[in-house]
């Protein structure tokens, strides 16, 4: 189940917008081209992404297979954030890892447990294949995309007139 806030709606949510707001400031300063060509280029952020994943053995609905965030590069998404609310998360008894791939799509270059408090940022573009690994518990997350704007409306108004 996805649901679309906007996180000035959700008093709650302020924090986890300041507290990732000074984070990708720091990474700003960061002397690194590849986190400087994404940054530089950030002008907005996105609203927020809540997704619940339902706890299952056999429902597709309980992963998210292998993707990129902004796959051809035109969505206008730069870096993901996604911020994870479960408490007491057994990885290795209840999935649900978050999988990062190297940019070949096979190597496996982590897996994080979604567990409480903890946020996982990472690019939007195709250097960052992931997955949601099958979920045996109800998942939850709140994900958001630091964008720019312009090529994130042009992309979006594209799509309305079907091109
Ligand atoms: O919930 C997660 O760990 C990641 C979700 C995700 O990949 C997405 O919403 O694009
Ligand atoms: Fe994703």
């Amino acid at each position: 189940m996805v649901l679309w806030v906007q996180p000035d709606d959700v008093p709650e949510m302020g924090r986890l917008v300041e507290f990732t707001n000074a984070l990708i400031t720091l990474m700003m300063e960061l002397p690194q081209e590849s986190i400087q060509a994404r940054t530089q280029q950030i002008t907005a952020l996105s609203d927020a992404q809540l997704t619940s994943f339902p706890g299952s053995t056999e429902n597709d609905d309980a992963r998210y297979i292998r993707h990129v965030d902004n796959e051809d590069g035109r969505n206008g998404r730069l870096i993901t954030c996604t911020f994870y609310l479960n408490e007491d998360w057994d990885a290795e008894k209840d999935g649900g890892e978050i999988r990062l791939f190297e940019p070949d799509q096979q190597r496996i270059k982590a897996d994080v447990a979604p567990k409480m408090n903890r946020l996982v940022i990472f690019f939007s573009d195709s250097s960052v294949p992931h997955e949601v690994r099958r979920c045996r518990r109800e998942r939850y997350a709140v994900t958001t995309w630091y964008i720019n704007q312009e090529m994130h409306l042009a992309y979006h108004q594209a799509e309305e007139v079907g091109q």
